[in-house]
């Protein structure tokens, strides 16, 4: 059996990668998995059916190099500092990797199985050994358009984000709710009559959202009652990173560097908690049957589910109410647009912490445990 060393299991999505392990009986195929730190070295490490263990130091090259396989969630900064270390020592193991400092690497393959897997068999029988998780919006589109994608009927995508507060973090992700307390307490005693004016009640909102005191300090601008139209750092094209990854990582997922489909959009954080959402305009190759559309989405893995384009079901299940906690990719809104008839519209919601993050590196370990 394979040595599997965890960093960054203690984190957000390294949290959730290991309830999704437990839940999948993972740690079956794992004869003593080794936990890293880059903080608590020494503690003892969770238990996860093998006893406890002192966690080990994250930045122990010597107890690193002993993995087979490392998987790491511990973000960019430690990606940048330990990897090329690793490399340069000789190790040749296997990396996973839910940071996006490798992705766009030339030795590096970006990893969503149930749309690359020929992508992901390819790499590992040229011997690559750098599997990472692609960025959230970006898996959670493919998961949802995989089907067209596969059959070469999308000439371009326009993706219009709305993206959760978890995937700036755990801080932020309380920040909205502190915010939204906030907003609440405000205007508590207007909202408690029932003979106060709603506009009375909004500018109270309005000027505690503008107040020096509201709780800013992790996004910078109220998110709460409101939106930021701009995620990650700013590019000289006008671009947020953010959207620059869509059509790089997706062509690069796709294996369609050489002729790549067009992706662009923007990217929007909205108060939503761990569910990113994304209209998408599409243009077709060409004009293909509204019913013939559905099942090809629907046919393309077994998460996605086509949610027929009517008020009642849209509002039940197409939303980050209705997904959050859960793997299934739905989409619906599904329509020809105005434009003509090789325009389609689609809306899709995904746990950006499941599909988004911890799922495909899951996965991948799984692949190559059972290689
Ligand atoms: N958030 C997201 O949506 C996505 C994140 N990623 C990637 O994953 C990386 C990690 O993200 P995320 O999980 O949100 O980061 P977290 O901030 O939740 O965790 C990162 C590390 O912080 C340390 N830490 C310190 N205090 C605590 C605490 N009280 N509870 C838990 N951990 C603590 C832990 O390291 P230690 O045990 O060593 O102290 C932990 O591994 C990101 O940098 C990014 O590269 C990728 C896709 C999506
Ligand atoms: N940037 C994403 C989260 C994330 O971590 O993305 P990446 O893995 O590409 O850095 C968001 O804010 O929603």
């Amino acid at each position: 059996m394979k040595k599997v060393g965890f960093i960054g299991w203690r984190g957000m999505v390294g949290s959730v990668l290991m309830e999704r392990m437990t839940a999948e009986n993972d740690w079956a195929h794992i004869a003593a998995p080794v936990f890293f730190t880059t903080s608590q070295a020494g503690q003892l490490g969770p238990d996860v059916g093998h006893g406890t263990q002192p966690l080990l130091a994250a930045d122990d090259l010597a107890a690193l190099r002993e993995m087979d396989v490392i998987v790491t969630c511990q973000g960019g900064d430690y990606t940048k500092a330990l990897h090329p270390q690793l490399r340069a020592s000789g190790w040749d193991g296997y990396w996973i990797d839910a940071a996006s400092s490798l992705r766009m690497q030339p030795d590096a393959t970006i990893i969503l199985d149930p749309v690359n897997r020929h992508v992901i068999d390819a790499a590992l029988a040229a011997g690559k050994r750098d599997f990472i998780g692609g960025n959230c919006t970006v898996s959670l589109m493919l998961m949802a358009l995989g089907g067209l994608f596969q059959a070469g009927l999308v000439e371009w995508v326009s993706a219009m984000t709305y993206q959760a507060a978890s995937g700036a973090g755990a801080k932020n992700m309380r920040e909205l709710l502190a915010q939204m307390g906030a907003l609440n307490a405000a205007v508590q005693p207007l909202l408690a009559d029932p003979a106060s004016a709603i506009l009375d009640i909004d500018r109270g909102v309005t000027a505690t959202l503008r107040s020096a005191e509201f709780p800013t300090a992790n996004f910078g601008a109220p998110l709460a009652g409101s939106l930021i139209p701009w995620i990650d750092t700013q590019l000289d094209n006008g671009q947020s990173r953010e959207e620059w990854k869509g059509q790089a990582e997706t062509n690069k997922i796709l294996g369609l560097d050489a002729t790549p489909v067009p992706i662009d959009g923007l990217c929007v954080r909205v108060g939503a908690m761990r569910c990113h959402s994304q209209g998408l305009t599409i243009k077709l190759t060409r004009n293909v049957p509204m019913p013939e559309i559905e099942n090809l989405i629907a046919a393309a893995n077994d998460w996605v589910r086509v949610i027929p384009n009517e008020r009642a079901q849209t509002v039940r299940d197409l939303s980050p109410a209705a997904v959050s906690g859960s793997l299934t990719i739905p989409i619906g809104r599904l329509r020809k647009l105005n434009m003509g008839e090789q325009y389609l519209s689609a809306f899709t919601v995904g746990d950006q912490l499941l599909w988004g993050a911890a799922e495909p590196l899951r996965r991948m370990l799984m692949i190559v445990l059972n290689r």
